[in-house]
């Protein structure tokens, strides 16, 4: 039985109306590869120098890149190495059974692939995705180890995710109880990415480019690399650093921030020779709360999570695809 998404099926006329197009296959421009700043947290268990060393490095990179990666993060290697295996097991599952309506037990539309609204190769996303609400797991059916594994690795990357949060939060103004009282380990949600191998690789983006909503976002990923940011007008290649993971700020950070920390633009490109892992926990708080910016003047008015996810439902609709951060401000 097939396991991999019938990508040529679906978007049959989408390949066959970009095969004479030249502007397309022109799509994944030219970038380079850079060393995102790298943070040892480690520093933040020295003494009170080193802490805050860590602490203003951090926000730094927050300000000035939207992202950074970190290393002795407190999360095992091997619950990382175990997830990933667990990851690489459930995707094996033949495509049939994974786009089945209770797959797992978990909610409508946790396994997703493609685009359902893709209308050319520059809105289409070469790869598959479980996309788990947290508060969903202890409903999830276990498969070999997979629902073990996703619980106690959500434990983790969630206490790890709060205290990033409040450190970066150190120097805004921002009171210390505010991520603990509007974020709760169930509010966030963890998506499982898999990219197949692609034969149209210099085609075909992994994700589409893309914002996170999210307050910020831990990303464990395989060493085949892919991930890409935009910086100052070009696209930067994350290089995979096998002992650290990725942090970026998502679009609520920004709002909460008043701009100070960047949302960053970013994607994935496809890879014609091997297939890649990544696991995202974007780190979220609870439907009703209200996202204000945290000085004044307010470069953004006052929205809810709960607005924010029905903007850009509707954005999606008419666009294709998110609008983002930027109709919020005032
Ligand atoms: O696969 C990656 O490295 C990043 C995934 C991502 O951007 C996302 O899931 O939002
Ligand atoms: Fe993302």
């Amino acid at each position: 039985m097939a396991t991999e998404p019938p990508f040529f099926e679906k978007y049959k006329a989408i390949f066959q109306s970009s095969a004479n197009e030249k502007e397309e296959s022109a799509m994944v421009d030219v970038f380079e590869e850079l060393e995102l700043p790298l943070v040892d947290i480690g520093h933040l268990n020295l003494g009170p120098f080193e802490r805050q060393e860590c602490i203003e490095t951090m926000a730094r990179a927050a300000t000035e890149w939207g992202f950074f990666q970190i290393v002795n993060h407190g999360i095992p290697e091997e619950l990382l190495n175990r997830l990933e295996h667990e990851q690489v097991k459930v995707f094996q599952q033949p495509f049939d059974n994974k786009s089945e309506e209770n797959f797992l037990n978990l909610s409508v539309q946790s396994y997703r692939w493609g685009n359902p609204l893709a209308t050319s190769l520059r809105t289409l996303s070469w790869s598959e995705a479980l996309h788990i609400s947290i508060k969903d797991i202890s409903e999830m059916d276990e498969y070999n180890n997979l629902r073990s594994t996703i619980e106690e690795y959500a434990e983790k990357v969630n206490v790890l995710a709060q205290r990033l949060a409040e450190h970066l939060a150190q120097n805004l103004g921002i009171r210390a109880s505010y991520f603990r009282d509007n974020c709760s380990p169930s509010s966030s949600s963890l998506r499982m990415n898999r990219y197949p191998s692609c034969p149209y690789s210099s085609m075909m983006f992994g994700i589409i480019p893309h914002t996170d909503t999210d307050f910020l976002t831990i990303v464990s990923q395989d060493q085949v690399g892919g991930l890409q940011l935009k910086r100052d007008g070009r696209w930067v290649s994350v290089k995979p650093n096998p002992k650290a993971l990725v942090v970026n700020i998502g679009d609520f950070y920004q709002a909460l921030s008043n701009g100070k920390y960047k949302s960053i633009t970013h994607r994935v490109i496809a890879n014609q020779e091997s297939e890649r892992y990544s696991a995202a926990y974007f780190y979220c708080p609870t439907y009703e709360t209200v996202i204000e910016s945290c000085s004044r003047p307010s470069l953004y008015r006052k929205f809810s999570f709960k607005e924010y996810r029905e903007q850009i439902q509707k954005d999606v609709k008419a666009t294709g695809g998110k609008v983002g951060i930027s109709q919020f401000l005032l």
